[in-house]
């Protein structure tokens, strides 16, 4: 199954899409199976799996450490890979995976396609590669049923808004704020209205993402989006083995009646 039809299947049930971001092999690379199987046991509706760089370009405080700690470890793309192919029997849940491009191009990118689906990947991330770039590896992934997720920011113009959001697949990750990723108290008072406009020029999902960090924002950005990404919360409930409060955020998503 696509990963757009993996998401339209939860919103059909009347939920609202989940999905985690976590820092392979924050912690070692023997955590990335039980930390994959134990969220998909709580229901998420797709994890998003980061790979630790050197040179991150959006990434906040929390992000940047575990990637740190994650190369500290000697995590790389190519080792995530057959780690997760090691139990790509045990995965129900779409992996959806966050890297830069330059590792994709070391790895080549059309072994990378491949050996990326084997590992249950089914969309991915990009975050240094501008849409009008993505010709480069867009083919190979294809050719693998891999989703190519755009992002859409907040300061993005109208025409180039409709313009990602027609070229986004599986879903549309809709950044929430100007700046990095990481916790945040407060957002602005027109994201309602951005929403609104993005659902309205999209085909396929659209999942909020940065700053979201509460039981209760995820329930406000349910009311707007499809779904929500948290990052930072999730990357730091996993340092502290605190899974009551990655719980409380998965069932903030399941009790939502639509604006
Ligand atoms: O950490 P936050 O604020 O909850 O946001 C999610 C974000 O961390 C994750 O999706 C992500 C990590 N690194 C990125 C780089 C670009 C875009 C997105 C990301």
């Amino acid at each position: 199954m696509t990963l757009q039809a993996h998401l339209e299947k939860v919103l059909a049930k009347g939920d609202k899409a989940f999905v985690p971001y976590i820092m392979a092999g924050d912690g070692g690379l023997a955590t990335l199976k039980p930390t994959i199987l134990k969220l998909q046991q709580l229901g998420v509706s797709a994890i998003e799996v980061g790979i630790p760089f050197s040179d991150p370009v959006a990434d906040g405080p929390t992000i940047e450490t575990a990637g740190e700690r994650a190369l500290s470890h000697g995590v790389t793309l190519k080792k995530v890979i057959a780690q997760l192919t090691s139990f790509y029997d045990d995965i129900t849940v779409p992996l959806v995976m966050m890297t830069y491009l330059n590792p994709i191009l070391a790895y080549g990118i059309d072994a990378f396609a491949l050996d990326a689906r084997l590992a249950g990947i089914k969309g991915l991330i990009v975050p240094d590669m501008p849409y009008e770039e993505s010709d480069v590896i867009h083919p190979a992934l294809k050719q693998q049923n891999i989703a190519l997720v755009q992002l859409v920011s907040l300061t993005s113009p109208p025409e180039r808004v409709k313009k990602l959001a027609e070229a986004s697949e599986g879903f549309i990750y809709a950044v929430t704020v100007n700046g990095i990723t990481g916790e945040r108290a407060s957002f602005a008072s027109q994201l309602a209205e951005h929403f609104a406009e993005l659902k309205q020029v999209s085909s396929i999902p659209v999942l909020a993402g940065f700053g979201i960090s509460t039981p209760e924002h995820v329930e406000n950005f349910c009311k707007i989006a499809d779904g929500v990404i948290v990052g930072s919360k999730i990357v730091t409930a996993l340092l502290e083995d605190d899974w009551s409060t990655i719980e409380q955020l998965v069932q903030a998503t399941k009790k939502i009646e639509a604006l």
